[in-house]
């Protein structure tokens, strides 16, 4: 099983990222690294974004001199895939803010979906994913205001875009790691 093991990483600075690793550690031919050095990230092949609280993230990100490293990494195009925190340091645009990483063709409102309710949970399915219908937890979460050319909307949750999707780049508003919903984890290491 060795060589056919992906190294998938968790930045692991704030936010759900033991959550994470504790689905992907349910996952075959996946070895699971916390990210919190560059060395860490030079290690993984692809790298998950938890979610939590973007400006904090941000801001350790430079501290942890992991800021160039990783964008230079999203710049040669590994994937990572953003929930609702990361999902925000991915977005090129921050409606009313400075922009964080901006590796995706997205625009994000933060705590759009949260301002009129703290937390919920939607259902329902997303066809790319699978047929199934999911459960989508929302907690003070963003909504993907629109997405360039270069994206693609997966799913749109009370009329707003929730989930898309640019090549191997994966935004989510919602949070996969607390309903340990695998198959959005085999979707993305299939992109
Ligand atoms: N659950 C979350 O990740 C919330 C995101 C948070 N509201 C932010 O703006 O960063």
């Amino acid at each position: 099983m060795a060589g056919g093991e992906r190294t998938v990483g968790v930045l692991a600075l704030q936010g759900s990222f033991a959550e994470h690793l504790a689905c992907l550690e349910r996952l075959e031919g996946v070895r699971p690294l916390p990210v919190k050095t560059p060395a860490d990230l030079a290690r993984a092949e692809a790298l998950i974004l938890p979610g939590g609280e973007s400006t904090a993230q941000s801001r350790l990100l430079r501290r942890a001199g992991l800021w160039e490293p990783l964008k230079g990494r999203l710049a040669e195009g590994m994937p990572a895939w953003g929930t609702c925190a990361g999902a925000i340091l991915l977005a090129g645009e921050v409606v009313g803010e400075d922009p964080h990483l901006g590796a995706m063709d997205i625009a994000v409102r933060r705590n759009a979906f949260g301002s009129q309710l703290d937390s919920f949970t939607a259902r329902q399915a997303i066809a790319e994913v699978g047929p199934e219908e999911r459960a989508l937890v929302f907690i003070r979460a963003p909504w993907i205001e629109r997405v360039g050319p270069r994206a693609q909307v997966l799913c749109r949750v009370r009329g707003q875009i929730a989930a898309a999707r640019q090549g191997r780049l994966l935004a989510t508003a919602f949070h996969p790691e607390l309903t340990g919903d695998l198959d959005f984890y085999r979707y993305f290491l299939s992109l």
